[in-house]
Parts: C-alpha cells; sequence; structure tokens
C-alpha cells in the first residue's frame, strides 16, 4: 500500500527492499582539492550488519557522516526507506540513524544523565527512561556504581560503552560505530562484538561498524564494505569474502606506506 506521499511507509515495506540505498554518492573536500568519497553505491536491508574496512585516510568516518547528515553528499542520493534523506531534519533522521564517534563524550554529564537525556528530550516518561537505563547498563555490562561518575572518572574505553549504550537506548533503526573497540582491551572487545551480533536480530537494528582490526570485523558482519582512497573496492558478503588475503593486502599496504613515511 502507498502512503499520501506515493512511497511505501516503512512498516509496508518488504523485507526485501532496502533499507537504506546509497546511489552514485561523492564527498567533495571542504579544505584543499578533490573528494573524499567517490561515487559510492550500494543497498542495505533492514538488521544487516556492515563491517566498513580500509586502510587509514580511506574515508571510512566520512562514510558514516554522510549516512546521519554530519557531512551532505555533494552529489549522488542516498534512500532510507525511500525517502531522500535530504526530506528529513537532521535531528529528526539522527534519531533513526545514530552515529557514536570513536572520541565519545558525554558533555560533562553523568553516565546515568547521558544515557537518559536524549530519551528526556524524545519526551519519555521517567519509569521508561529508568527501566532502558538499567536494560543497557547490564547488556553492556557497565557496573552500577559508574552511574554517578562523569567523563573524567571514565577511561576512554569506558567512555565508548556509555556512548553505546546511549545510542541503543534510543533504539534507532541504524547504528553507525566508528571504531567501538579501540579502546577496549580484547575480552572487552570479543564481548562487544558478541554483543552487537546479538542486537541486531533482536531489535531488527542495522549497524555499520568502522574496524580496524579485521578479525573483529570478520566476526561481527554480514556484509563487508571496503574503501580505498576514497572509492567503493567491493561491497560482499562477508563469508563470499577471503579475509585472509584481505588481511595480507592491508599488511603489504602498511609496510609500503611505513617505507614512504
Ligand atoms: N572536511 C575535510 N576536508 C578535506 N579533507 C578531509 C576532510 N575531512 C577528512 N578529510 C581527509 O579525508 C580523508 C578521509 O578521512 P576519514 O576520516 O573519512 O578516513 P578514515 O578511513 O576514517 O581514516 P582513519 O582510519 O585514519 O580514521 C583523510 O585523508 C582526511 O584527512
Amino acid at each position: 500500500m502507498l502512503g499520501q506521499s506515493g512511497q511505501l511507509s516503512p512498516l509496508e515495506m518488504s523485507p526485501e527492499i532496502p533499507q537504506l540505498k546509497v546511489s552514485q554518492v561523492s564527498l567533495a573536500a571542504t579544505v584543499g582539492m578533490g573528494f573524499l568519497l567517490q561515487d559510492i553505491s550500494f543497498e542495505v536491508l533492514a538488521g544487516e550488519r556492515i563491517a566498513i574496512v580500509g586502510p587509514s585516510g580511506a574515508g571510512k568516518t566520512s562514510l558514516l557522516r554522510l549516512l546521519n547528515r554530519l557531512n551532505e553528499a555533494s552529489s549522488g542520493k542516498i534512500l532510507l526507506e525511500n525517502q531522500d534523506i535530504r526530506e528529513i531534519a537532521p535531528t529528526q533522521l539522527r534519531q533513526q540513524v545514530t552515529l557514536v564517534l570513536q572520541e565519545a563524550k558525554l558533555l560533562g554529564m553523568t553516565v546515568q544523565e547521558a544515557i537518559s537525556y536524549p530519551l528526556l528530550l524524545r519526551g519519555f516518561p521517567a519509569a521508561q527512561i529508568k527501566e532502558r537505563l538499567i536494560y543497557w547498563m547490564e547488556r553492556l555490562h557497565i557496573p552500577e556504581d559508574w552511574q554517578n561518575r562523569t567523563e573524567i572518572q571514565l577511561s576512554a574505553g569506558q567512555r565508548q560503552l556509555v556512548a553505546i549504550a546511549r545510542a541503543l537506548a534510543i533504539q534507532p533503526k541504524i547504528l553507525l560505530l566508528d571504531e567501538p573497540t579501540s579502546a577496549l582491551d580484547s575480552g572487552r572487545a570479543s564481548y562487544l562484538i558478541q554483543l552487537l551480533t546479538q542486537i541486531a536480530p533482536e531489535f531488527g537494528t542495522t549497524i555499520f561498524m568502522v574496524n580496524h582490526q579485521l578479525e573483529l570485523a570478520e566476526e561481527f558482519s554480514t556484509k563487508v564494505l571496503h574503501l580505498q582512497q576514497g572509492k567503493l573496492v567491493e561491497f560482499t558478503a562477508s563469508e563470499k569474502l577471503d579475509w585472509k588475503q584481505l588481511r595480507q593486502s592491508f599488511i603489504e599496504l602498511e609496510q609500503q606506506e611505513a617505507e614512504e613515511w
């Protein structure tokens, strides 16, 4: 059935209709010349887990920022459930497509306030805010006694976990994670990856994750989006990718770059 706008409403969309469709998108540099991203096209179904991989400076963070309009595409089109994201107000879009930056900030709030605040802004009743706060803290293994800690009383990894809990508490359609394991020890990193792979099907959340640790990207992903120098090298099913070869090619690239320095 079509809505008044002539578009399918989200609930009426078939699971085979892409939730997100990126068509020939380019992003021009705002400093200097050239493009950060060039002619990127791919489609994603709801609930998929996409690992974004590529060497340093490939455009991975720029792509995440495009998907929630922190960057505006210079050309091309991004459709969220058939609607051009330029037609969605940024604040509204970011409730549905939520980005967690690598350097997570709690903006002077305590852990409890930081997780609750976005829900408060959206008018959730106090009891529901508390319920979600406790639920997501537990799922992320955030100890209860962190609740009253502020940013400076948390390590970088602890701040990342709180920022992820804050984003998950909103229950966005699409969660964008930039290097979420970069400041975590290997045990916590592994737990987070397992948790994300459970949450995606449980809540129907689509998750994009930038990660330099390819073994974690492999464990996490249903699809892999490989960028190099702002271009899409491949977008493929994780199980079809030759991960061993990809690891080897990244090692060679790093060695080459180290020699050029
Ligand atoms: N607004 C901008 N104007 C010009 N260049 C930019 C701008 N923002 C980022 N860059 C450059 O664009 C390239 C892509 O940056 P981006 O942060 O997206 O890469 P990345 O793949 O996430 O890298 P890393 O893995 O190191 O985080 C980099 O060379 C970066 O210095």
